[in-house]
C-alpha cells in the first residue's frame, strides 16, 4: 500500500534559531509533509472522518511550531513527527522543514526526516 496524503509549502512564522538575534525575531519556515494513509477507506465512504484530514494536520503543525519556538530545525522535526504518529495515527511520514533565507548564498536549507514503517 503506497497511498499518501501530502502537504507542500505550509508557511509558519515563528521564533526559531540558535543565535541570540534569532530569538528576537520571527522567521518563515515552509513545511513539506508526506504521510502514509490507506486512502481506499475514505475513497469508498466519502467521509472525511475516514481520511487523514490535511487541514487538521496543517493547523496542528502550525500551532506546534508556534508553541515550541525551538533552536534547531531537528528539534522541531522530531516533535512534529511524534505528534503526527501519536495524535493522528500516522504510521510513516517524511517531513521536510525548509528555512529559506537562513544561508543567503543558498537557495534553500533545511532538514528532512523519515519516521515509522511504511505499511
Ligand atoms: N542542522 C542545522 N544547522 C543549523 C541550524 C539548524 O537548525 N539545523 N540552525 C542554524 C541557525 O539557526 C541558522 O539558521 C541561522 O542562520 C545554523 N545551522
Amino acid at each position: 500500500m503506497t497511498d499518501t496524503v501530502f502537504i507542500e509549502g505550509l508557511a509558519v512564522e515563528t521564533v526559531i534559531g540558535v543565535y541570540d538575534w534569532e530569538r528576537t525575531i520571527r522567521q518563515r519556515l515552509l513545511v513539506d509533509l508526506e504521510m502514509a494513509w490507506d486512502n481506499r477507506v475514505p475513497g469508498a465512504s466519502d467521509d472525511v472522518a475516514d481520511a487523514l484530514d490535511y487541514a487538521a494536520v496543517s493547523e496542528r503543525v502550525q500551532q506546534q511550531l508556534q508553541d515550541l519556538q525551538p533552536a534547531l530545525l531537528e528539534t522541531a522535526a522530531e516533535e512534529i513527527a511524534r505528534t503526527l504518529q501519536q495524535e493522528f495515527g500516522v504510521c510513516w511520514l517524511r517531513l521536510t522543514l525548509n528555512k529559506p533565507g537562513a544561508v543567503p548564498a543558498a537557495a534553500n536549507v533545511g532538514v528532512r526526516i523519515e519516521r515509522g514503517q511504511r505499511p
